[in-house]
């Protein structure tokens, strides 16, 4: 196949073959972020021994730079590197992170006494921030080269593939997320060590390193596949002094002598090419319908915290196994998996059997509302639990009332954490004598046991152990759970998998990785709404906040969609085409009119599609 700039590339089924190296690439990629991310915590927290505040607001302010260093990488891609050594040399860093992380986590380093703890903490600590550090530079700063690089691959007449292929770089994504979450926590759970065993940090962290080294290595060999787009010089310093002139040169020229320009960008005219004029009123265009989208990914990330605390309210026994809350979790990818497929094979191919033009605009809307429905239903299962007044925790605090007149030190297995009965086995210890017993927990119960005066340790204690339940068991179900997840995910399905080929498709050539960037900005933005909305409404229900996101979300939605209907979709190939032609005529003896009436033409081209796909050629919405 001939692609964009004459490049000659293998096809597969239709597909670029270099595709498959991208896909993979980003599934041992995500794996890698997600597993890391998945254990991250309660590293922070056991191994470290940070407080539960300290660690959630260094685990907050990480994910926010993942999301905050794509603008990073999109400007050295588009500007300077080009898009596949960004990736390369950004890979490196995030590996090294990673590597650094893994290193960060053996206690035996500094153990120098041998006793289990690492004696020199301010090594780890240092140690796993560098490490930290590095993974957000690389995992934020490859995102935005990877989807784009993935793009760049198709020619201009294999839309309908490239919209696929966004579909399957989604569920790489959500593939590799879903397995490293739940093998991490379980590599974790291992014992580990030289001089003494302790939880296995070390490997949870190893493991998505390893996988990290496997991305780099597996894009490495597509190498004489790709279709490398050139990057054409600091493009990011041209845009920032081409808008820059255009405010200045409109500022000096305010007063009402002088004539109104079409749009404000053409006021840079009297000193910037035409084509980098338009490129950055296609880039505007696009970054001001972005403006309320972090609202969704507001809602979105809410599903690791609010419903996460929502779950441990609940009963997470579904018979053979029993679903901790934060397992709760996975049934996002695990959806994403079966909707995406369903999504793009039967349910946009229906809608369009049945004449709607279902355009990406539109797509991303209804995902938006289908969002707020989603918190609508958070919001019902938070009323029946109130109703039902359980507790706060799914395994609550128990207490024991020591009988005897000598110490006696309790302590409780570790709970696996996927297959797990609720059984917990205590260990009452008192010198060198202990004894061991069992006991079968609703969820949300708790217990005040006593341990009486005649308690004889060394021997089997399950029997003489008594215990009054405190408080009963949670009785509304965790599947109840599944609604709510169901319809953000649905609409995640329609919102983001179609705003990233959106964001893709409707930026100019030069700088498909900085909107790209634009897009994945969207997430850091409403990860920060999260913190700020959580602290300002301190609502005294939990369901009315619940109420008040979906409402918010609904005006935002109500906002975007009449931003998107005067949004016209535009064909940015097409349109930088129409201009180069233009400066290769410019030695041609044109009369000044005849000119002045092509430039007119293609700057209302940028106001229409020509793209067949969104049905002819005024597409709105
Ligand atoms: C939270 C899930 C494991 C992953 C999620 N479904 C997802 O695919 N994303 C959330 C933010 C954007 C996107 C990603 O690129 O990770």
């Amino acid at each position: 196949m001939v692609n964009k700039s004459g490049f000659n590339s293998k096809e597969v089924c239709g597909y670029p073959l270099s595709i498959f190296f991208i896909v993979v690439n980003e599934f041992c990629e995500r794996f890698s972020y997600y597993g890391m991310r998945a254990v991250l915590v309660l590293y922070f927290k056991y191994f470290l021994r940070w407080d539960d505040d300290l660690a959630t607001s260094i685990y907050h302010t990480f994910v926010a730079l993942c999301y905050l260093t794509p603008i990073l990488g999109a400007i050295v891609a588009d500007s300077w590197l080009g898009k596949f050594k960004t990736i390369i040399y950004l890979s490196i860093v995030y590996a090294i992170g990673q590597v650094a992380m893994a290193v960060s986590a053996i206690h035996d380093i500094t153990d120098t006494d041998r006793d289990g703890t690492p004696n020199n903490m301010t090594f780890h600590v240092v140690l796993s921030m560098v490490g930290l550090f590095l993974i957000a530079l690389g995992t934020g700063g490859i995102k935005p080269c990877v989807a784009a690089f993935g793009g760049d691959q198709f020619g201009d007449h294999q839309e309908r593939q490239r919209r696929t292929f966004f579909s399957v770089f989604y569920l790489c994504i959500n593939g590799g997320s879903l397995l490293s979450t739940i093998i991490t926590p379980i590599l974790r759970a291992q014992n580990c060590g030289i001089y003494s065993k302790q939880k296995c940090y070390s490997l949870a962290f190893g493991v998505p390193a390893a996988l990290m080294v496997v991305a780099l290595v597996v894009f490495i060999v597509g190498s004489g596949m790709y279709y490398k787009a050139k990057p054409e010089g600091n493009i990011m310093g041209d845009v920032c002094k081409c808008i820059g002139f255009a405010i200045s040169n409109r500022y000096k020229h305010r007063s009402k002598q002088y004539p109104s320009r079409e749009h404000w960008m053409d006021w840079a005219e009297d000193k910037y090419d035409k084509l980098l004029i338009a490129q950055i009123k296609m880039v505007l265009k696009v970054l001001f319908l972005y403006i309320p989208l972090p609202m969704f990914w507001t809602l979105f990330d809410q599903k690791g915290s609010r419903w996460t605390l929502q779950a441990t309210t609940m009963d997470g026994n579904f018979g053979a196994i029993v679903i901790q809350p934060d397992q709760m979790q996975t049934v996002n990818p695990i959806l994403i998996l079966t909707l995406v497929p369903i999504m793009d094979s039967v349910i946009y191919p229906l809608i369009k059997k049945c004449g709607l033009n279902f355009t990406p605009l539109k797509r991303m809307t209804v995902g938006m509302f289908l969002a707020a429905l989603a918190f609508v239903c958070a919001a019902v299962v938070q009323i029946e639990i109130d109703v039902s007044r359980k507790h706060l925790t799914y395994f609550n605090l128990t207490q024991f009332v020591n009988g005897m007149n000598k110490p006696v030190n309790v302590s409780t297995s570790e709970i696996f954490p996927f297959l797990i009965i609720i059984r917990a086995t205590f260990f009452l210890q008192s010198g060198q004598l202990s004894c061991a017993f069992s006991r079968d927990f609703g969820f949300g119960s708790s217990y005040t046991f006593f341990i009486p005066s005649t308690l004889s340790l060394g021997s089997n204690c399950q029997e003489s152990i008594t215990g009054a339940e405190d408080i009963k068991p949670n009785s509304v179900h965790m599947a109840l759970q599944v609604p709510q997840y169901f319809f953000i995910t649905a609409g995640e399905v329609m919102f983001s998998v179609t705003g990233l080929e959106f964001s893709y498709s409707q930026a100019p050539s030069n700088m498909k990785a900085v909107l790209q960037a634009g897009w994945l900005l969207t997430v850091a933005i409403g990860n920060f709404i999260v913190l700020i909305v959580a602290e300002v409404a301190k609502l005294p229900k939990q369901w009315t906040e619940y109420v008040l996101f979906a409402s918010l979300l609904l005006c935002v939605c109500i906002i975007f969609s009449i931003m998107a209907y005067f949004y016209t979709y535009i064909d940015p190939t097409e349109i930088e085409a129409k201009f180069r032609r233009n400066v290769g005529d410019d030695d041609d003896d044109k009369n000044d009119k005849q000119r002045k009436l092509e430039m007119e033409m293609m700057k209302r081209d940028l106001d229409r599609s020509d793209d067949e796909h969104y049905k002819g050629k005024q597409t709105k919405m």
